[in-house]
């Protein structure tokens, strides 16, 4: 069964007046447990609108979404957090920065107290759990647990944030940009990192990226978004067999036109 539908999506901004705008034009799109898409195209092809409208955060003005089976296409976000988590460029916004490492991966596994009775509180079981947790991310962070999350390098911060919206074995994960704030190199061991967890939880995801090296080279599918529509979809040998040349190419040929995106990397 598919972990992801949507059909038939739309979404229009400001309608009826001069500047309204399709940002969804009919979106179709199912993911089965992990599958893995990357999803690149154009400014404002509809990107952040299409994951807002899975989210729950825009309703869409026709269409259905529905994931793991269920219809929550009129669900406002927090009833669909349980079965979906989703990561965004700033690693702040999936943590508390003046916690630390372990308190936040606490208040992820939903099982502890709140607030300043957390750290006195925290069982050994509960912190071993924890450690083990974060020595299987590679990040050195089991040695850095009682440090606050602000204070971690970018990549960590991201490592530590991952594990957040994973712990709970959610049916989907939605990763918005999330290595676009890292540098290259913080950005290939994240990337790693998300390949492991996608393949280990078998959790279904979508990654909007930039980068359309890494959108061929990570996951197991490549969408490509123009104009408010998913238009090309590529998986398998073809994919296998692209490079970023061809994908630019397969942009122009399905879209009519040039991939116009100011925060394109080419790198192959
Ligand atoms: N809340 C909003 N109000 C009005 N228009 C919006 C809103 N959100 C998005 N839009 C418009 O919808 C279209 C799609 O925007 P969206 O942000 O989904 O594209 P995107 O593919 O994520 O773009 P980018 O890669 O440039 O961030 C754009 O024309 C945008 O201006």
């Amino acid at each position: 069964m598919a972990m992801l539908e949507v059909r038939g999506v739309e979404k229009t901004f400001s309608p009826g007046i001069n500047v309204a705008h399709r940002a969804l034009d009919g979106v179709d799109l199912s993911m089965g447990a992990g599958e893995f898409a990357c999803v690149v195209g154009s400014n404002g092809a509809g990107k952040s609108t299409l994951f807002n409208v899975i989210a729950g955060s825009v309703t869409p003005d026709a269409g259905l979404v529905s994931i793991d089976g269920r219809n929550v296409t009129f669900d406002p976000d927090y009833r669909r957090a349980r079965v979906l988590s989703r990561v965004f460029q700033d690693p702040l916004m999936g943590t508390a920065p003046s916690l630390t490492v372990a308190e936040n991966v606490a208040l992820a596994l939903g099982r502890s107290e709140r607030g300043g009775a957390l750290r006195p509180a925290m069982r050994r079981e509960k912190r071993e759990l924890i450690a083990e947790r974060l020595r299987d991310l590679g990040f050195g962070l089991e040695d850095r647990m009682d440090v606050p999350v602000g204070s971690l390098s970018g990549g960590q911060r991201q490592a530590v944030t991952l594990l957040m919206a994973t712990i709970g074995n959610p049916c989907l994960l939605l990763l918005d940009e999330h290595t676009a704030a890292l540098d290259p190199a913080a950005t290939e061991r994240v990337l790693e990192l998300t390949d492991r967890i996608v393949a280990d939880q078998k959790v279904a995801t979508l990654m909007v990226t930039h980068d359309l090296g890494d959108a061929l080279a990570h996951g197991t599918r490549t969408l490509v978004m123009h104009d408010g529509r998913i238009v090309a979809d590529v998986s398998g040998e073809e994919r296998a067999s692209m490079d970023v040349a061809d994908l630019l190419e397969l942009f122009r040929s399905t879209a009519g036109t040039d991939l116009a995106d100011d925060k394109v990397l080419l790198k192959a």
